[in-house]
């Protein structure tokens, strides 16, 4: 079977349902890793990346009630950082132990990794990414006249702070996540979209970026076969949640703009992974992207299953 370099997006179900507690987003992840730990026994060399927007506005949150003069609240750039490495660990650990039950020797490493956007991105005006909790419409309405963060109400599951989500430009990193690939080594990088930095100087700078695009940021500039996202559906769906919605198998580039155009993808969930998906197979001369769930790993092994998006 060929051996094939693949990206791989994790989403928030991956890692964290409704319980924050360390233990809990342990153990799904010790279940994602016995998903896929499927590719690396296939012989795939795996690049995996993964969301925090949970994690990050829950760190954002505990930093806030914590903070005094003579320890300060962290910023959001680091506090990026710091679920890349929280996650990373939990993640290496889950491998680590999926591997050993499969007698797979592999190594496994966490690159702290930095994603360059542009500081005249005009997302750092209209910030649109939804991070931590939900709240009420009234406890987020609260807060805005406190003159604090802003709120926007996130696909109808309640209101969540939201913070600008510039699109990557370039990765810092790419080449050393790309040699300990060669070196056999299974990275987890680019973790929460990356910690956003901008200018000469790599200067960290209030975002998030959006995980889906940071992943096909590296999937292009690592030369990966394929990218696949994977979510809480196993298709992506035409009129979703309607009587008459379709499910999307193999699909063309042009195709799916023909669906971005009529409205879909939902902004802010499926649409940026359309968006990714289409982007990594125009920008690439053989590169498929898969969307589907965790769950249909097995399927995706044994021939095409899932969305899957070509030229
Ligand atoms: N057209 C669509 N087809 C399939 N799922 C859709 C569609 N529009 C919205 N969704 C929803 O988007 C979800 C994926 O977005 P989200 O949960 O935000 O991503 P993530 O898995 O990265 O956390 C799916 O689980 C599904 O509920
Ligand atoms: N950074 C990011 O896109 O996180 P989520 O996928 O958890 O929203």
């Amino acid at each position: 079977m060929n051996k094939r370099k693949i990206v791989v997006a994790l989403g928030g179900n991956a890692i964290l349902s409704d319980d924050a507690s360390s233990e809990a987003q342990q153990q799904a992840l010790v279940t994602t890793a016995e998903y896929l730990v499927q590719l690396i026994e296939r012989g795939d060399d795996l690049i995996i990346s993964h969301g925090n927007g949970p994690q990050v506005g829950n760190l954002l949150l505990q930093q806030a009630a914590a903070a005094s003069e003579s320890n300060p609240a962290m910023p959001l750039d680091t506090c990026v950082a710091m679920t890349q490495g929280s996650i990373g660990y939990w993640m290496q650990n889950a491998l680590n132990k999926a591997m050993a039950a499969r007698n797979i020797q592999k190594d496994v490493a966490t690159i702290v990794t930095q994603v360059i956007v542009d500081e005249q991105d005009p997302a750092f005006k209209n910030p649109t990414k939804p991070i931590g909790p939900f709240l009420s419409e009234a406890e987020a309405k609260a807060i805005m006249a406190a003159g604090k963060d802003t709120f926007k109400e996130d696909s109808g599951r309640g209101w969540r702070k939201v913070v600008a989500s510039p699109k990557p430009v370039g990765i810092k990193e790419y080449q050393v996540i790309n040699q300990l690939v060669e070196l056999g080594v299974v990275t987890i990088s680019a973790g929460g979209g990356g910690i956003p930095v901008a200018g000469k100087s790599l200067r960290g700078v209030e975002a998030v970026i959006d995980k889906d695009f940071a992943s096909e940021k590296l999937a292009e500039l690592v030369g990966a076969d394929l990218l696949i996202i994977l979510t809480g559906v196993d298709n992506v769906y035409i009129n979703y949640n309607k009587p008459d919605q379709k499910k999307l198998e193999e699909v063309s580039v042009a195709e799916l703009e023909t669906y971005i155009e009529a409205g879909h993808f939902a902004a802010g969930s499926m649409l940026p992974k359309v968006e990714a998906a289409i982007t990594f197979v125009k920008n690439t001369d053989n590169g498929k992207a898969i969307i589907t769930s965790l769950e249909n790993i097995e399927n995706l092994i044994h021939g095409v299953s899932g969305t899957v998006v070509v030229k």
